[in-house]
């Protein structure tokens, strides 16, 4: 599903002007990272999807629906929404049941949802948990159980905020995987990271904002090397980006993968 920001501006009541004419078009399927520093705007921004907020001015779109015309409810429907604090999202005594919510509240029956949350339980390596309270668990397992809540809805767009915080290496590749899934399926995926070497793995493009505005917009192989950009975001690109650059290469190697490459080219025309 298409999303659509069209000049999209927010001002909160304290007077302070956080998302500053933000025009972005997000295609089906795409997985988009938002970076920049704290106050940037990005939370801001990426909550007039599901209508916890409404623009001051501008239009968002999901789909064929404009988001001030739908309450939260509707949009509930087309938007999953991870917040980067599972504590503001959780709220059942059993995983099973925070996680079952979703689905049962969107009309689900009982078959597909059962198949839904065993999905979404697996896909978040929760499945022995699911009996537990969530505030028995670890912080980083209580963030993957808002993650199953919300993946358990088989919503077309699913917003990340700050996944990977907490997570150890086995997190940070199981949210990489359900990304690339997602993806796969033709949903759309927003994520706000600070984590730009997870942003550079997986992710199609990339938005740096800044002061309430797009700065950069590109792919990451284009959107990292946007040196004023990332100065103004306060963004240092990804870790193998800037070793690239230490050791004087012209590529910009996102991946492991990508670059080992580029040293076994090196080394062969030595
Ligand atoms: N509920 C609120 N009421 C008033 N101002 C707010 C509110 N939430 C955020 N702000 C302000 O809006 C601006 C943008 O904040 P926002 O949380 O959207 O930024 P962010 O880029 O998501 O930062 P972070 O990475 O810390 O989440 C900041 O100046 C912030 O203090």
């Amino acid at each position: 599903m298409d999303l659509y920001f069209e000049d999209v501006h927010h001002t909160y009541p304290s007077g302070v002007h956080a998302v500053r004419g933000v025009t972005l078009h997000v295609p089906a399927g795409q997985r988009l990272a938002i970076v920049g520093q704290n106050g940037a705007g990005k939370t801001t921004l990426v909550r007039h999807l599901n209508g916890i907020f409404r623009p001051s001015q501008g239009t968002v779109r999901v789909g064929d629906w404009t988001t001030s015309d739908k309450d939260i409810a509707d949009l509930a429907a087309r938007v999953g929404y991870v917040f980067q604090n599972p504590d503001e999202q959780l709220f059942a005594r059993k995983v099973i049941d925070d996680v079952t919510f979703g689905p049962r509240n969107l009309g689900f029956d009982a078959e597909r949802s059962a198949q839904a949350v065993r999905e979404a339980l697996s896909a978040t390596g929760l499945t022995e948990h699911a009996q537990d309270h969530p505030y028995h668990l670890a912080l980083s397992e209580r963030k993957r159980v808002a993650l199953a809540s919300v993946l358990a809805m088989q919503t077309q767009v699913v917003v990340l905020d700050e996944p990977t915080t907490g997570q150890d290496e086995r997190g940070v590749q199981m949210i990489a995987r359900i990304v690339a899934d997602l993806a796969a399926q033709g949903r759309t995926v927003v994520a706000i990271t600070h984590d730009m070497d997870f942003c550079a793995e997986n992710f199609d493009r990339v938005v740096v904002m800044a002061d309430g505005q797009v700065r950069a917009d590109d792919v990451p192989e284009r959107a990292f090397r946007q040196a004023a950009a990332l100065a103004d975001a306060q963004v240092e690109p990804p870790q193998l980006l800037r070793l690239a650059d230490e050791l004087g290469w012209d590529s910009s190697p996102l991946t492991v993968p990508a670059f080992v490459d580029g040293l076994a080219a090196r080394r062969a025309v030595r």
